[in-house]
């Protein structure tokens, strides 16, 4: 029995990364989904809670009827890169090899002796969070780049009104900023 491991901020959870579970699912009977970034959420950034983003990939992954049992594991940022492996180990079930496209995060694994598996690009011009939720916020179709059962959740918890919201609120413009400001700023 081999368990993988793939992290993301899932924000939202998209057609990219469904591609890459589904490839992924024909390597291993099991896969542990690292909710990146658990702690944020509400910003133009990461719009969605770790907890919405579960309910997305859940549902996705049980609507794909894939041969393959998957645990979501919210995991929140550590800005202290040297031991964010352990960190995300001391979260998660024990896992034999991590799937990863991010340069830093393969790096990581590799200097603490994991595996890691990379895999090219699915149609990245379109499939990107940065760009569902670009147009998510300008009212262009964003419903094509999504796994239907994951657009269904968007829909539940209004999250296109929540990100036009936030947005609407992002005066410096760099994307992290969704919150309530210091009004002297
Ligand atoms: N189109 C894609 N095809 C394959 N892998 C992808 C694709 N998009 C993202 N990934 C990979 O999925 C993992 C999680 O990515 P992440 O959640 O940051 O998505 P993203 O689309 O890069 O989001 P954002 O634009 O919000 O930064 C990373 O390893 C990333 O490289
Ligand atoms: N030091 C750290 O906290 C650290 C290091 C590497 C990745 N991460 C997180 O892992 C996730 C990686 O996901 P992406 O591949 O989507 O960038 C992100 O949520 C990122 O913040 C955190």
């Amino acid at each position: 029995m081999s368990r993988g491991f793939y992290i993301g901020r899932f924000q939202p959870y998209h057609a990219g990364h469904h591609a890459m579970v589904e490839r992924i699912a024909e390597d291993v009977e099991e896969l542990v989904l690292g909710i990146g970034s658990a702690d944020q959420s509400h910003t133009v950034h990461d719009p969605f809670t770790a907890g919405e983003r579960i309910m997305m990939i859940t549902k996705a992954v049980s609507a794909a009827d894939l041969d393959i049992i998957t645990y979501a594991v919210p995991i929140e940022d550590l800005n202290r890169n040297a031991v964010w492996v352990s960190h995300v180990q001391s979260m998660c079930p024990e896992f034999d090899v991590a799937y990863s496209n991010n340069p830093l995060v393969v790096r990581l694994f590799e200097e603490s002796g994991i595996e890691v598996h990379s895999s090219p690009m699915f149609r990245r011009e379109v499939l990107e969070g940065s760009e569902v939720r670009e147009r998510m916020m300008n009212g262009d179709d964003w419903r094509s780049l999504v796994p239907d059962a994951a657009a269904a959740v968007v829909d539940e918890i209004d999250g296109v009104g929540r990100l036009r919201q936030v947005g609407s609120s992002d005066s410096n413009g760099n994307g992290h900023e969704g919150y309530a400001e210091d009004p002297s700023d």
